[in-house]
């Protein structure tokens, strides 16, 4: 039987703003994530993805605010617990988090050993600091990481190491699920390829069991995660698997997004590169009926006036007005 290591359903959260406005960069969103499986969330610049992954950790700080809707950690509602039991039950051990730009964010004046005993003496005061030692070394060794990182200062590394430094001491704690927010972009691509095979090393080697891996390149996802899902303006506007949404997408964003690549991945070369004209509506004032009518060259009168419910096909969901047929029929005829 599998079991979900993440329920969430009709989550809603907003940011609100010196004019006191409700901007929902997270609108009713619901997914769920099984136990093993790793799960790729695209979407271009300002959809709400960060949100999102503040939003699952329970990260409510304003000018963020919760909504409506749950978040079930592993069976869990992690909206019932306290700060205090979120910081010492959920954050690191049930679920870790890496923001943009974590590697950045290190402490200069520390070694990076200080980091690891930082979070032990909070999680397992019990352990000496050799037992740390001990344990860091063991840690970074298994995950091919030279332990003489873990004496080093944080500006002594690559931008490459200090990523993987980052990601190895957030996993310390063995969580269940691991949300890496965009952890290769401004890395070059050797470095790229070195963080994600650390991601899948984690996950080979069971120290954690899932991923939620964010990225506004939806073909980077390909190699990476066993599902992906897109978000525009707030909303999930798809999800399949990975294969699904790279060369079978059903949502005209979804197609667009990849028509849109700059660097095509390996075994997608032949793709139309192109931007999607226009930008994304401003969440202050949502339109009525589909979100991204205004860009959609599909888009008829239903999407500009009706709310578009999400459909289930073949255990894939899409929001659009459309069925399948008539959409790949669409692109067929854009192709020819
Ligand atoms: N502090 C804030 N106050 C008001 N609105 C905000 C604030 N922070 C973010 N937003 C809005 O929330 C929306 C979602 O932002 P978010 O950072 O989650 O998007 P994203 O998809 O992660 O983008 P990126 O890839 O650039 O990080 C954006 O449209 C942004 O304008």
């Amino acid at each position: 039987m599998t079991t979900n290591i993440l329920e969430v359903s009709g989550l809603k959260t907003y940011y609100k703003t010196r004019l006191k406005e409700k901007v929902f960069a997270v609108d009713g969103v619901d997914f769920v994530l099984e136990d093993g499986k790793t799960l790729g969330i695209a979407g271009e610049s300002g959809c709400g993805k960060s949100t999102l992954a503040l939003s699952l950790m329970g990260f409510y700080f304003p000018p963020l605010h919760y909504g409506s809707g749950s978040i079930q950690i592993h069976g869990r509602d992690i909206m019932k617990l306290s700060k205090e039991q979120l910081r010492t039950q959920i954050s690191g051990r049930e679920i870790a988090y890496i923001p943009q730009a974590a590697m950045n964010a290190l402490n200069p004046t520390l070694r990076i050993i200080r980091f690891i005993e930082d979070i032990m003496k909070e999680h397992r005061p019990e352990l000496t600091k050799k037992q740390v030692w001990d344990m860091a070394v063991d840690r970074f060794e298994t995950l091919n990481l030279s332990p003489k990182v873990l004496r080093s200062y944080p500006n002594e590394l690559s931008g490459g190491m200090k990523q993987r430094t980052v990601i190895a001491i957030s996993t310390i704690l063995n969580p269940k699920v691991l949300i890496a927010d965009e952890p290769t972009s401004a890395l070059d691509v050797t470095s790229q390829k070195a963080v994600i095979k650390l991601m899948k090393d984690l996950l080979d080697k069971q120290f954690i069991r899932s991923l939620v891996f964010i990225t506004h390149e939806l073909p980077l996802l390909y190699h990476v995660t066993d599902d992906i899902m897109v978000m525009y303006a707030g909303e999930i506007v798809e999800r399949g698997t990975a294969e699904q949404m790279i060369f079978d997408p059903l949502h005209p964003y979804t197609k667009k997004l990849m028509g849109s690549i700059i660097v095509p991945e390996e075994g997608m070369k032949g793709h139309k590169l192109a931007a999607i004209p226009g930008t994304p509506p401003n969440l202050k004032h949502v339109p009525a009926g589909c979100r991204f009518a205004e860009r959609c060259s599909y888009a008829q009168d239903i999407c500009r006036q009706n709310n578009v419910a999400v459909q289930e096909v073949e255990g894939r969901q899409y929001r659009c007005h459309f069925d399948t047929g008539t959409l790949k029929e669409w692109y067929a005829n854009e192709q020819s």
